[in-house]
């Protein structure tokens, strides 16, 4: 498949004085090859030592266009070709290469992987790259980040050697830069090199890099819809995107479905050889499957128009049916449907028939507490849920529902015992100490440090903040990524955290995210689409991948903490995290507290349990991090409502700032309790609420048969005027008093925020315990206000609402 780039024609037509050689070459190029280029990552370091002559020599005789090497500065200000700050992972020296001479010491020194190689300098690469056959090979200059922006004055010696000015090197090599300090040095002491941003967030990307030539993105923070626009974005500049380090047949694949210009890889020949394979392959639609697609639609419209009678609803398309009214945001979809359709009516997705309910008294049977109701389960059977093996798993996914009991059961008790609550209390203010001792740092970095403020993006943090909290409890180990991102932000590493660690983790937590992209696209996704198509066809092949991984990385860690149990002599407590609780329940070591009844004695198998921690995890961060950022938002318009809470919190606590939270303080926070609920129902954080017909069924009046998706519209609910008093009205009182009598009365499934019925979301609690820890903290340790008090809150829908760049001033209280 001949693929043109999308910005290739923008950059051919561009004049070229505007442009410089890496867009302009690259863009020419690219449209020839009509496949990204391959960059040796460190040579061809899946075959030699990286960052050797050996290794980029091996990349470049296996067809790469690029090579990309890190370069150190050593004592005698000698530019070697070096990833580590220390000589002892790769070679035979040891300590800082910044302290050691390259002459009389680290020019003896080999590599300690086979074959031996010598340290190579810069200039040795320049040597090979000066060569009339290797003129048109092109390469990324790795500046990495804990370099002094002096190594920048060396290579610009080093370049000068060679030519006066910097244009023939500007042709072939490009600088990569991890934090904007190093980019004014960079354009004074190498003009004309063309820059490259190298990193994980493509929030920095656009802040701090948007005058740079091109990008060079981890591959995993490109993962995802809203992700890939950046591509477009960069592309629409006339700028490159590279992707870094793609080792995987199907990370590969996606790069060059999303666009991207450039793929590092340590396996060069695979890939180059990957690309011209996969040219070849034909990919058409055969006239059988042509042909079952034409009797599917008959029976289809047979059915749309003598079986049912249809609701009110837009009219199906064949095979697509309405999906291509569906723009990526369910709420304002809803939304529109209600409004030209009425409280109850469908739409199709493909040839499945949704009915969506917007009014309270409507959904009644749905939300109906019985056992035996016929809205247990959330989705109708779909292939592509069953492929990625999550409907005899875990929870939302799950359609069997004796595995859902016996999953919920334990995970509901496990989660809501006072132990469990009582350590989150805990958790959350030692992860806030450390990520108040980062924000003081920063502030101490920025110029402005006057009367003690410091400017923040909350909704950055708070993700970051949450997944690691909810990391700790459930399996008792660290995510660390808001440490990474504190790193990002101060261009050091200077969190007290092992590099391995932290990276380890990041990985994971990037993982997590490809494998939320895989449920939605499996779950929405038809068959024949995933199947037939190719561009569906390699994207389902992929994300199975990330999710074969993630699941792989789980059953380690369970079958790791199963033998770090065995070792914990029996005397020793365990610590109450989700997963030691849940691996020992019903074995002798059992730390849980009547958690098993007659019914449920056997223990977990490690599968429920990796399905248990995993959907914590997803169905609990993003959810409570976004709801902490909308209170913010409201607490930053409302200030009188924030008086209150303040009051409260005065009641509660004294004036006493520093005082530890307990547990049982929380359950004193009515007006609190009230903020949080209030703000829900005005978001509607997750904006559609599931389920599907066991059995055929009737909702007023009209009938439908078993297997039928029911959506119910929740904003439409939280602001109806028949179920609320000015709905529109930020009220956080309309909560207290209730069973009170004259006091206030929430009509019955009126207020969604956490669902209802039996598969009511089971981490309620927690998450109210955690957003009433974070209001406590960070409200009685700051003053806090938005900064721009006009600006309406942004956000945007993925599955759930997300908040997005909510920026705030905080001000440090005195501490009486
Ligand atoms: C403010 C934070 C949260 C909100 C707004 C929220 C909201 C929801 C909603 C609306 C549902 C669907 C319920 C239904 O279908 O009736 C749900 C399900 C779920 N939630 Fe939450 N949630 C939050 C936090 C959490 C936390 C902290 C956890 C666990 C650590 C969690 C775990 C789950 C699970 C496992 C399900 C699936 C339950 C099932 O299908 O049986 N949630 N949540």
């Amino acid at each position: 498949m001949q693929l043109v780039f999308p910005y290739t024609d923008r950059l051919m037509n561009m004049e070229s004085q505007n442009m410089n050689h890496l867009t302009h070459d690259l863009g020419r190029c690219m449209s020839r090859i009509g496949r990204p280029f391959i960059v040796g990552h460190r040579g061809a370091s899946a075959k030699y030592p990286e960052n050797t002559m050996l290794s980029i020599e091996q990349a470049i005789a296996d067809g790469a266009e690029a090579i990309e090497f890190d370069i150190r500065l050593t004592l005698d200000n000698e530019v070697v070709i070096m990833h580590d700050t220390l000589l002892d992972r790769t070679t035979t020296g040891h300590g800082l290469i910044s302290g050691k001479n390259y002459f009389g010491d680290i020019e003896y020194l080999t590599t300690k992987k086979e074959p031996y190689c010598p340290i190579s300098r810069f200039q040795d690469v320049l040597d090979l790259l000066s060569k009339e056959e290797n003129s048109h090979i092109w390469a990324v200059i790795d500046v990495k980040i804990q370099n002094s922006p002096k190594i920048l004055l060396a290579l610009s010696e080093i370049f000068k050697s060679r030519n006066k000015d910097f244009t023939a090197s500007s042709k072939q090599f490009s600088l990569g830069i991890w934090h904007p300090k190093f980019i004014p040095y960079a354009k004074t002491y190498l003009p004309g090199i063309p820059i490259v941003y190298i990193g994980i967030s493509l929030d920095i990307a656009r802040e701090f890099f948007s005058n740079v030539d091109g990008y060079n993105i981890k591959y995993i923070a490109l993962f995802g819809d809203k992700e890939q626009k950046f591509i477009k974005e960069a592309h629409a500049k006339g700028k490159p995107v590279f992707a870094w380090t793609v080792n995987e047949e199907s990370h590969a694949r996606n790069c060059h479905n999303w666009g991207v210009d450039a793929i590092m890889t340590d396996r060069t020949k695979l890939y180059v050889d990957f690309f011209r394979n996969q040219r070849h392959e034909e990919r058409s639609l055969s006239i059988e499957r042509k042909k079952y697609l034409i009797i599917e639609q008959t029976y289809f419209y047979f059915r749309y128009f003598a079986q049912y009678k249809p609701l009110p609803g837009p009219f199906p398309l064949p095979f697509v049916g309405n999906r291509l009214q569906y723009k990526g945001n369910p709420a304002t979809w809803a939304s529109s449907l209600r409004e030209k359709y009425g409280d109850f009516c469908e739409i199709y997705m493909g040839n499945e028939r949704h009915l969506w309910l917007s009014r309270a008294d409507l959904v009644e049977k749905i939300f109906s507490p019985s056992l035996n109701s016929n809205y247990l389960i959330k989705i109708t059977p779909r292939e592509g849920l069953d492929e990625i093996d999550v409907t005899t798993k875990g929870f939302t996914f799950n359609r069997n529902l004796k595995s859902w009991m016996f999953n919920r059961r334990f995970f509901n008790q496990a989660i809501s015992s006072s132990k469990f609550m009582k350590q989150n209390v805990i958790i959350t203010q030692n992860l806030f100490k450390e990520m108040d001792d980062y924000w003081r740092d920063l502030r101490i970095q920025t110029e402005n440090t006057s009367g003690k403020e410091f400017t923040l993006n909350l909704s950055e943090w708070m993700t970051r903040f949450v997944m690691d909290v909810i990391f700790v409890i459930t399996t008792n180990k660290r995510a660390y990524t808001f440490a990474n991102y504190f790193n990002q932000l101060s261009g050091t590493r200077t969190s007290q955290h092992s590099e391995i660690d932290m990276t380890e983790s990041e990985n994971l937590v990037n993982n997590i995210h490809s494998w939320l992209c895989a449920l939605q696209f499996y779950m929405d996704t038809p068959t024949l689409w995933r199947k037939f198509i190719p561009r569906f066809k390699e994207r389902a092949e992929s994300l199975k991948g990330e999710v074969d991984r993630l699941n792989h990385t789980f059953m380690e860690l369970i079958s790791q903490r199963r033998k770090e149990i065995e070792m914990t002599p029996n005397d020793d407590q365990l610590s109450p995290d989700m997963l030691t609780m849940l691996l020992t329940v019903n074995t002798p070591r059992d730390i849980t507290v009547n958690l098993a009844d007659d019914q449920h004695t056997r223990p977990l198998t490690d599968e429920e349990i990796r399905g248990n921690i995993m959907e914590a995890i997803v169905a609990g961060v993003d959810t409570t991090a976004n709801t902490f950022c909308f209170i913010v938002y409201h607490l930053g318009r409302y200030p009188d409502v924030r008086e209150l809470m303040l009051q409260e919190f005065n009641s509660v606590f004294g004036d006493d700032l520093d005082r530890s939270i307990e547990h049982e303080d929380l359950n004193k926070l009515v007006y609190c309790d009230a903020i949080i609920k209030e703000v829900s129902r005005m978001m509607s954080i997750v904006p559609v609420i599931f389920r599907m017909s066991i059995k055929d069924d009737m909702i007023q009046r009209h009938c439908f048969p078993a297997e039928t998706q029911i959506n119910v519209n929740v904003p439409a609910i939280h602001m109806n005027p028949a179920h609320w008093k000015n709905p529109e009205k930020f009220d956080p009182s309309r909560f207290l008093n209730q069973g009170v009598s004259g006091g206030n009365r929430i009509a019955k499934n009126s207020l969604l925020i956490f669902g209802g019925g039996p598969r009511m979301c089971p981490g309620k609690n927690l998450a109210m315990t955690e957003l009433k820890t974070l209001m406590v903290l960070l409200y009685r340790k700051y003053d806090v206000e938005l900064v721009d008090m006009d600006e309406p809150v942004k956000y945007h829908y993925s599955v759930i609402k997300h908040c997005d760049n909510l920026m705030i001033r905080i001000k440090e209280k005195i501490l009486k």
